[in-house]
């Protein structure tokens, strides 16, 4: 295996020396996920492979150079803001130190879609940083692995992806990282952007970008203090009570986000405990459990009208996984929660 990888990376390496000007080098860096996986004594799945055994049989362009860093080892289910945060100084030093084209990021997708908009709040520059992973383990014989990561390397190293900010690339199709997430449990083809639809294709190799994505202001990662950016998500379901909320708030979070019924709405009670948290400092967005569409200022008796007139900001076509993303940054970022507010709600504009 060993002896695969070096002759898969000496003949990167050897097309980077021959053709200097036109070599183009890939970094990927590996955090874990399912790409990486196989079953243990238990025949539990459980990340175990590192970077190098993921790149080695690869079929790559010949004049791409692929290198690889290890981050994590982990399923995406033990992703934190914190980790995020640490990938995200990781890619910046790699773009800033190596002459790399683009990043690719090898992740778990169960919140692949949290930490590419991390990634893309925070990037600072125009060379690509790509998401993927995968839904069949490593070990399985149709993992569909290798070929989202080739695909994502072809993605990296192509220069329509530049600018773009931080991409997802899965089973053959290119996402933005905002509004995209994960639609099915186990399907190959798992990633949608239900408001957005795909920003492009990738097929053996060669890339088609037909989308723009929205510009957003870029955030400072050096700025971010995490210790004040507890965001927790309350779900909004019938008969629900203002528990949860004010549970949130009393262990520490600044920030809450309700996944809500409908266009984004709740009830009274939760209304009422909106309007008191937010007198206390407490930024509450409303997102919606239902797949597409925006939230909107709709409905009175404690619906969405009445939640956003109680201080709840309406974050437009995120959805609560993202939404809290933003929230949190934001509040990283941000020492007052109204200039948090503010951010949030500008960027939820578009
Ligand atoms: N397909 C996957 O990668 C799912 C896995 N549970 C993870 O997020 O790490």
């Amino acid at each position: 295996m060993r002896n695969r990888l070096a002759r898969t990376l000496a003949r990167t390496y050897r097309a980077g020396t021959n053709q200097e000007t036109s070599v183009r080098s890939v970094m990927v860096l590996a955090t874990g996920g399912t790409i990486a996986t196989r079953s243990d004594t238990t025949g539990r799945a459980v990340a175990r492979a590192g970077g190098a055994e993921l790149v080695e049989r690869l079929a790559v362009a010949d004049d791409i150079r692929v290198k690889v860093h290890d981050v994590f080892r982990v399923g995406s289910y033990l992703m934190t803001l914190e980790r995020m945060r640490e990938l995200a100084a990781r890619a910046q030093r790699h773009l800033l130190a190596d002459d790399v084209t683009g990043l690719v990021i090898t992740h778990g997708t169960d919140t692949m879609e949290e930490t590419a908009l991390f990634l893309d709040l925070f990037r600072d520059e125009e060379r690509p940083v790509i998401l993927t992973g995968a839904q069949r383990p490593a070990d399985a014989p149709d993992s569909d692995g290798p070929r989202n990561l080739s695909d994502a390397i072809a993605v990296a190293a192509d220069p329509a992806s530049r600018g773009l900010g931080a991409l997802i690339v899965f089973d053959g199709s290119v996402f933005t990282a905002e509004g995209t997430r994960k639609s099915h449990t186990l399907a190959s083809s798992t990633f949608a952007s239900p408001d957005g639809g795909v920003l492009g294709w990738v097929r053996g190799g060669a890339v088609h970008i037909a989308g723009a994505r929205r510009r957003r202001p870029r955030l400072d990662l050096s700025a971010v203090d995490l210790s004040r950016a507890r965001v927790d998500i309350a779900a909004c379901y019938p008969g629900a009570d203002a528990t949860a909320l004010y549970a949130f708030a009393a262990a520490g979070a600044r920030g809450i986000v309700l996944e809500a019924t409908g266009a984004g709405n709740a009830n009274t009670a939760i209304c009422e405990a909106v309007a008191e948290l937010t007198a206390s400092g407490v930024v509450v967005a409303t997102s919606t459990r239902v797949t597409a569409g925006p939230v909107a200022a709709v409905y009175g008796d404690g619906g969405g009208a009445d939640l956003i007139a109680a201080g709840a900001v309406p974050t437009g076509l995120l959805r609560p996984s993202q939404a809290r993303v933003v929230l949190a940054a934001l509040l990283g970022v941000h020492t007052d929660p109204r200039a948090a507010r503010e951010a949030l709600a500008a960027h939820t504009l578009g």
